[in-house]
């Protein structure tokens, strides 16, 4: 049987990186891929969890088909590699850091998907994104209204599951495990 595609979104800054970084080996455990995803990000900045490249770099890749998705968002792009196919196929289940933006378009690819919704409130994820200290004060508001864009009509969207990360971390991969092990309900 063919594995499950689990599409991973929430904001920036809401702690996707960090719930998969956090689950990573528990995931292993379970057969489950986390994929490492390909950004137009400096190689500095991106970290092991995905590929920096240029944004020639990646015309490149992505006109020789080396991606399963691709999406453009807070000026850059991000492609997710094509091998998931294969992995999908040979019964393992796959999760990808994903878009909300992009969410109907994987949807039209991979109608089966389990689509986890991770959740912050906004003022948590204000001070989340201003301690990360990557982006400057404007990218961050840029980010903080692309949330506002999103969250109302994807929390009561069908087929989505909530995923609150507004507590400790560890509680969040524990909910995690539960959602894929079909234990519990997400939230
Ligand atoms: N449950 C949590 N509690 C406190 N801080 C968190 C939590 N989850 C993530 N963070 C912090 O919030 C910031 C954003 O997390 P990150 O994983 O980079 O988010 P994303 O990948 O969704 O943009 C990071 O500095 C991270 O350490
Ligand atoms: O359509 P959206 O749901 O808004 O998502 C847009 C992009 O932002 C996130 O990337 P990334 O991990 O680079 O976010 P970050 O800049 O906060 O790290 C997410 O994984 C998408 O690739």
């Amino acid at each position: 049987m063919a594995g499950r595609l689990i599409y991973l979104i929430g904001p920036s800054g809401s702690g996707k990186d960090s719930l998969l970084d956090a689950a990573r080996a528990r995931l292993a455990e379970r057969g489950c891929r986390i994929v490492r995803r390909v950004i137009t990000r400096s190689p500095e900045s991106v970290g092991e969890a995905a590929q920096g490249v240029s944004p020639g770099q990646f015309a490149v890749m992505d006109a020789e088909g080396a991606f399963a998705l691709s999406w453009q968002a807070n000026g850059l792009s991000y492609g997710i590699p094509r091998e998931i196919d294969d992995w999908l196929a040979a019964g393992e289940d796959v999760l990808v850091n994903g878009s909300r933006g992009h969410l109907a378009q994987t949807r039209l690819r991979y109608p089966r998907l389990l689509v986890l919704l991770l959740t912050v409130e906004q003022a948590v994820l204000r001070q989340r994104l201003l301690a990360r200290g990557r982006e400057s004060l404007a990218d961050i508001d840029e980010r903080l209204a692309r949330n506002a864009r999103f969250s109302e009509s994807l929390a009561s969207a069908p087929g989505v599951f909530l995923l609150d990360n507004s507590g400790p971390l560890e509680r969040t991969v524990e909910r995690l495990l539960g959602c894929l092990d079909g234990q519990s309900a997400c939230a």
